[in-house]
């Protein structure tokens, strides 16, 4: 089964080589452009607006005209649209569940990004009926998890990977959050046994500081994204772009026997 996804000439899914990924996270129109043009220089294999952090989140129009701008300034590199929702870790937003969908909607229906990061918690039927929607539109999907406080067991990370893939996602992503290092190998161990087990790329990341690891060597076990600082941090535990090039590199060179 083939596990790749080809986006703008970038490779999602080749175990010999994770992609770097950089959020935006701007408040206004200004800083979010600024950011874009910042990050956009350090050249990343793709791009994240956190559009939750932008302060007119509940005008969709501002939204699709402000998403378009930054598909067209990001050029040939790939941009995730995500709303990461508070209880996820996002910021608050005055926004609905139904809100949020329509504009994600939106977005799809404008091919206003190349990937959209829905979370598995939203209900069954809008995963599905998003899931349509973006299939519809070329869009990919990538459906997440997210755990700020703690790291839940292998089954329960599995389970949730697993049903990503059973609710259609081109990508599973879990997201959570280490109290120990016997945690980062739970996290890199799902990594592992679900990139066995599931036919689809995931994402998977420990966060904070014993979770750098993760971003530094998860793609050694099967994550093929790896979030990290362009301008500033969206989660904790990201490190300089910089830092991560040098230490991916070293890594891919190390492995090759
Ligand atoms: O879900 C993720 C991963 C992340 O939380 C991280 O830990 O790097 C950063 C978020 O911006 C992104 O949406």
């Amino acid at each position: 089964m083939e596990k790749r996804i080809q986006l703008r000439g970038k490779t999602l899914g080749d175990p010999a080589q994770p992609l770097i990924c950089t959020p935006i996270i701007g408040r206004t129109q200004k800083e979010i452009l600024q950011e874009l043009t910042h990050v956009t220089a350090k050249k990343p294999d793709l791009i994240e607006w956190r559009a939750d952090f932008f302060d007119k989140i509940e005008n969709t129009d501002e939204v699709i005209a402000l998403a378009k701008r930054i598909r067209e300034n990001a050029g040939d590199i790939p941009v995730i649209f995500t709303n990461r929702s508070q209880r996820e870790g996002g910021q608050p937003i005055p926004l609905s569940e139904k809100e949020i969908l329509e504009m994600y909607i939106e977005i799809c229906k404008n091919t206003a990004a190349d990937i959209i990061d829905f979370e598995l918690s939203n209900r069954l039927e809008h995963l599905r009926y998003l899931r349509k929607v973006s299939h519809d539109a070329g869009l990919k999907m990538i459906m997440s998890y997210h755990h700020f406080e703690s790291t839940p067991s292998q089954d329960v990370l599995m389970k949730k990977l697993l049903e990503a893939e059973a609710c259609g996602a081109d990508i599973a992503k879990a997201a959570v959050m280490p109290k120990t290092l016997k945690d980062v190998l739970t996290l890199l161990n799902v990594t592992y046994e679900g990139n066995k087990k599931l036919n689809i790329p995931l994402i998977t990341i420990s966060m904070g500081g014993y979770g750098t690891l993760t971003r530094m060597f998860g793609g050694v076990f099967g994550s093929c994204v790896t979030f990290a600082v362009g301008e500033n941090s969206s989660a904790p535990g990201q490190i300089p772009i910089e830092d991560l090039k040098t230490v991916l590199n070293i890594v891919q060179k190390s492995m090759i026997d």
